[in-house]
């Protein structure tokens, strides 16, 4: 039984954060760019631009639409000491929000990260 505070981010229970622990887990690892969003969200949006605009592939998780987002939220709040969206990871590793992937961009490290995941062609 789910704790009654379990739709707050704060309030899940540990069983509850572990569940959204393995399933983000899972994502991360079977998926090459993953983009923890928020429909909402102007940093999500600029994250999503950017990596539509180098032609990337990638998948979202929109967590204000997820029945468990909140918790998926704390989950990686716990396990990358981020807590806002974006959160990115690419080919497994974490990067961070919509500043580490700009500053990335910006020091030409983004496009060669997302070719070594197989996210981006690599002619
Ligand atoms: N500096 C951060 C800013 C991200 C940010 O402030 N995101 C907001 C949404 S636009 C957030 O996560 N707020 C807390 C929440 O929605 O739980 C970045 O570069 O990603």
């Amino acid at each position: 039984m789910g704790s009654i505070f379990s739709s707050s981010s704060g309030g899940a229970s540990k069983e509850e954060l572990e569940i959204a622990m393995d399933k983000a887990k899972e994502i991360v690892s079977s998926t090459s760019v993953v983009v923890f969003s928020k429909t909402y969200c102007g940093y999500c949006k600029r994250v999503k631009q950017l990596l539509t605009q180098l032609g990337a592939s990638y998948k979202v998780i929109e967590l204000d639409k997820e029945s468990d987002g909140a918790v998926v939220q704390s989950a990686l709040a716990n396990w990358t000491g981020l807590r806002t969206v974006p959160n990115v990871f690419i080919g497994g590793n974490h990067i961070g929000g919509c500043d580490s992937v700009t500053e990335k961009h910006q020091a030409g490290q983004l496009i060669p990260l997302l070719r070594s995941a197989g996210a981006v062609n690599s002619e």
